[in-house]
């Protein structure tokens, strides 16, 4: 793992959405993998002025996102259907074609989600796969005990992902009871994977991702096996890692990637 500790949260939005920027510029017609979250919305405005101010094109992108809630349609407010349109796509220059989520709303929510990893593979598969982390550990919404081998499928969401996304939702409008969402085997077929997590509510599930051990009951430190996992963080969300001194030795600006 490739653990990034930037001094300020928008230094850490920064460095992801530098990530994606770069990605996008060396291979215009990179398949990136997206994710949601209230982390991810800084991101996706620096994203939005470097299309703007800089003239970074998505014109030929593809994007998969992680996941969507099981009965909610794509115009519903706290659809991530809606989410993506909202914060970033109805903003840059990407072909809507060329953006896809599997559908909540779907007749057969099985069939969509065998559907949505073939649509994946018929595209090459992900270049880079943008992550959040669930104070749960969740990545996508793979909960804690998702086999760490899952691919898309449907999970049933826990009480404390509920009390995290309640605010997304009207008053006294109950939560989708389960989600569709890309698994964990999926999300480590990524070529490269990219973490976000900013803020000292992050910091404990953080240690637990990156220094604990590999284990289903934190579905994030599935990332402990994928060759190429670039974890970025802010000081308040690394704030109780052990090992920080020797991720700032190996991983800060400056060094040689081949001594990483
Ligand atoms: O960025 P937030 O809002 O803390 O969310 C973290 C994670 O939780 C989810 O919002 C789902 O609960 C994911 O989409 C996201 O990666």
């Amino acid at each position: 793992m490739k653990v990034l500790i930037l001094e300020t949260t928008a230094d850490a939005e920064a460095r992801a959405a530098g990530i994606i920027a770069e990605t996008v510029k060396a291979k215009p017609s990179a398949v990136l993998g997206l994710a949601t979250g209230g982390t991810m919305l800084p991101l996706y405005a620096a994203l939005r002025r470097m299309h703007t101010d800089e003239g970074l094109s998505f014109a030929q992108v593809t994007t998969f996102n992680l996941d969507e809630y099981v009965g909610l349609a794509p115009s519903h407010p706290a659809s991530y259907h809606h989410y993506m349109r909202d914060v970033l796509f109805d903003h840059i220059d990407i072909d809507l074609a060329n953006t896809h989520l599997p559908r909540g709303d779907a007749a057969d929510p099985i069939a969509e989600a065998d559907a949505y990893e073939a649509l994946i593979a018929s595209a090459g598969g992900i270049d880079l796969q943008l992550l959040g982390i669930g104070r749960n550990g969740h990545i996508g919404f793979n909960e804690p005990t998702s086999s760490l081998s899952s691919r898309t499928r449907i999970k049933t969401l826990t009480e404390s992902t509920h009390a995290a996304n309640r605010p997304y939702f009207a008053e006294g409008e109950a939560l989708p009871k389960y989600a569709l969402t890309m698994g964990i085997g999926s999300i480590l077929a990524a070529r490269h994977c990219v973490l976000l997590a900013t803020g000292a509510a992050k910091a404990d599930v953080v240690a637990a991702m990156i220094e604990g051990p590999l284990a289903a009951v934190c579905p994030a430190s599935a990332l402990q096996l994928h060759p190429c996992a670039t974890i970025v963080l802010d000081r308040a969300a690394a704030s109780t890692l052990n090992l920080t001194s020797y991720y700032h030795l190996v991983h800060q600006d400056g060094a040689k990637s081949a001594f990483e």
